[in-house]
């Protein structure tokens, strides 16, 4: 299950401050792309457009043939601080999460289970956030997120906090989840690397006020050197 996202014109302020600047893009139904960019460039900001955290001042975001015009259940979001309740289990925390989608308390706990297990976390289910490593701590933010069986999963530097073996770990989880549920993703990281190994397509954000710098297709499998090289110049000219 997946959606398109279109991003049409858009521009974002905060106060006075234009953080986004007329922003077209358009995420094709089931792709998976990464957008990169140095610190402070807007990534995060477009994140929360997509996800109806923020208002955009022009322009407008669609997911599907619907507008955002807030949060909704078929985008999933994935942040870098997991924001689990530490006095809930693993299973406690994603069963939680979908109360808001009103469903009854066993297809709640069913759902967890499955997210769980979906996860590689099946035996964690009953274990509480402190006893629980920062990847598995992520497992659970990730399962919480696709219990509700999103259409577009936004991730914002979700791995950011993990030690490089976690993050490496957790990259081809997220691949192959990905793979098997073909859910739209979008991926924020200032990371080329993680951008090369994640995604199929490579957006790099830059500027005052920001905007796409380039657009990358990424070819499947790909560990080429002038690719990275060329986003590395994109990344360096803003
Ligand atoms: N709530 C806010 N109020 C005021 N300014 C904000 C707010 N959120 C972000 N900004 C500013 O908007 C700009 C873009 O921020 P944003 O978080 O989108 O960038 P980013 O590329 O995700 O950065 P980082 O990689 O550091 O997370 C920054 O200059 C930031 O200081």
């Amino acid at each position: 299950m997946s959606l398109e996202v279109r991003l049409e014109g858009l521009s974002a302020h905060y106060g006075d401050t234009r953080v986004l600047d007329r922003t077209d893009l358009r995420l094709p139904a089931g792709s998976f792309t990464a957008l990169l960019g140095p610190s402070g460039c807007g990534k995060s900001t477009v994140l929360n457009l997509v996800a109806g955290f923020v208002r955009a001042s022009e322009g407008r975001v669609t997911a599907g043939s619907a507008p955002v015009r807030g949060p909704g259940p078929e985008r999933g979001v994935v942040f870098q601080h997991y924001a689990l309740f530490p006095w809930r289990t693993a299973r406690g925390n994603v069963e939680f999460a979908l109360k808001r989608l009103g469903l009854p308390r066993p297809e709640r706990r069913r759902r967890a289970l499955a997210a769980l297990a979906e996860v590689g976390l099946a035996d964690g289910a009953e274990k509480y956030p402190a006893q629980l490593s920062g990847g598995m701590q992520q497992r659970v933010a990730l399962a919480r997120a696709l219990a509700a069986e999103p259409e577009v999963l936004l991730m914002d530097e979700p791995f950011g906090a993990l030690d490089a073996l976690t993050r490496t770990r957790m990259q081809h989880l997220l691949r192959t989840l990905w793979q098997r549920r073909g859910t739209t993703v979008l991926f924020v990281t200032h990371d080329i690397d993680e951008a090369l190994a994640l995604a199929e397509r490579v957006i790099v954000l830059g500027g005052t006020p920001g905007r796409i710098l380039a657009d990358h297709t990424v070819p499947a499998g790909s560990g080429d050197p002038d690719l990275r090289a060329l986003i590395a110049h994109h990344l360096g000219s803003d």
